[in-house]
């Protein structure tokens, strides 16, 4: 894959590559990264970062009386971090001539369709008139319970949101190895084009600023590459790295997750990444869950319906499951909870899911 091939983009850099061994935020290194967008910038591509940092940058900026629990910490390090990052990309951008912007978003701007969108719409807008956004969860608000796992999790919704042509994820270790990167032995691992090709390789392990760890960013990785997306994990730290990646193409240590032949359509990814929002489950019989299940997808006809749980709008995302409780699938409904239990079982109606907006984790 070379740059000529890419016209469209996300790069996610994480903590690690933004922060120096004694914690401070690494500005030579954001220097250097924003030299290599801005000339990829040049060249003609249409860039979105997904920056990390803003914790990291917090806590080396303050030096606390009394410890703090995680959520303060998170809050007030991000609060204080993120000013400081952005602050600095928005002047080494200048420096180019370039502008950025700032988004900070949270899982719950994700929730619904108008939602996606309307986040969406705010980043068509800036790429159309050449502004670089800078992404990042906005921690200061952001609840535990609904925080998007990292910055991988969530560089993997922007780059399916915005049909990206590949996404670029910048830790501090070359890719994905056939082991613990550490121990002797071990080997980085260059293509993978399917899922099981190294699951049993990750270890939880991570590094000291990380969040998800090498588990979240393969999940992330094989997700969008189902969706025909590449996704390359390589080595932020390296010189050069994204121009070398572009135009050097295999002499880069990296893992390449080949994208899929046939790319999931747009309201497919929205409803991939919307699992979490699931506002009630649909359970269906055997014969439905086949039907579904079959290389030719079928729509889900009420017919096949045996119990309804929650309730939902129509369009909302519900959950799919199986007469054993599993979950099959998730899809956009085309009625309402209360609309759907009334024709629950019957013959004949519109599909209660159309194939259409139907999402299946293969
Ligand atoms: N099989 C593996 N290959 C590469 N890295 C791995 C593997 N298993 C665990 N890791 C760990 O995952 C870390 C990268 O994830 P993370 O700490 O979250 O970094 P980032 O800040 O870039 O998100 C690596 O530094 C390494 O310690
Ligand atoms: N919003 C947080 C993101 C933390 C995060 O996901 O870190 P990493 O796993 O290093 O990408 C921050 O900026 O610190």
């Amino acid at each position: 894959m070379t740059q000529k091939s890419l016209r469209r983009i996300a790069v996610k850099i994480g903590s690690n590559v933004l922060t120096r061994k004694d914690g401070t935020l690494d500005i030579t290194r954001m220097s250097s990264i924003v030299d290599q967008v801005a000339e990829l910038h040049r060249r003609g591509m249409e860039i979105i970062l997904i920056s990390s940092g803003a914790v990291a940058s917090g806590r080396s900026e303050l030096r606390l009386s009394q410890s703090l629990d995680s959520v303060s910490a998170r809050q007030l390090y991000s609060a204080v971090g993120q000013a400081k990052l952005i602050n600095r990309y928005y002047e080494l951008f200048r420096d180019h001539g370039i502008a950025c912007g700032q988004i900070l978003t949270t899982k719950e701007n994700f929730s619904t369709r108008r939602h996606y969108l309307n986040q969406k719409h705010c980043m068509d807008v800036m790429l159309a008139n050449n502004v670089i956004p800078i992404v990042n969860e906005n921690d200061t608000v952001s609840v535990t319970e609904l925080m998007f796992t990292d910055n991988d999790e969530l560089s993997g919704l922007i780059a399916s949101m915005m049909g990206m042509q590949a996404l670029i994820i910048l830790s501090n270790i070359d890719g994905v190895y056939d082991g613990d990167p550490f121990s002797p032995g071990t080997r980085l691992i260059s293509d993978i084009h399917d899922a099981a090709d190294a699951s049993g390789c990750i270890a939880k392990s991570k590094s000291s600023a990380g969040r998800g760890g090498m588990a979240t960013k393969y999940r992330i990785a094989c997700k969008v590459a189902s969706e025909g997306i590449a996704v390359i994990i390589a080595n932020g730290k390296r010189d050069d790295i994204l121009l070398d990646l572009m135009d050097k193409k295999n002499t880069v240590p990296h893992t390449l997750f080949h994208a899929a032949a046939t790319p999931t359509s747009s309201v497919k990814k929205w409803i991939a990444h919307s699992e979490g929002f699931a506002k009630g489950s649909i359970t269906v019989n055997e014969g439905a869950a086949e039907a579904m299940l079959a290389p030719t997808r079928a729509s889900l006809l009420p017919v096949g319906v045996t119990a309804i749980d929650g309730d939902f709008e129509k369009d909302d995302i519900v959950r799919v499951v199986d007469a054993d409780g599993k979950v099959i699938a998730w899809g956009r409904t085309s009625y309402k909870s209360d609309d759907a239990r009334k024709l629950m079982g019957g013959r004949g109606g519109r599909p209660l899911i159309h194939s259409d907006y139907l999402y299946i984790d293969d």
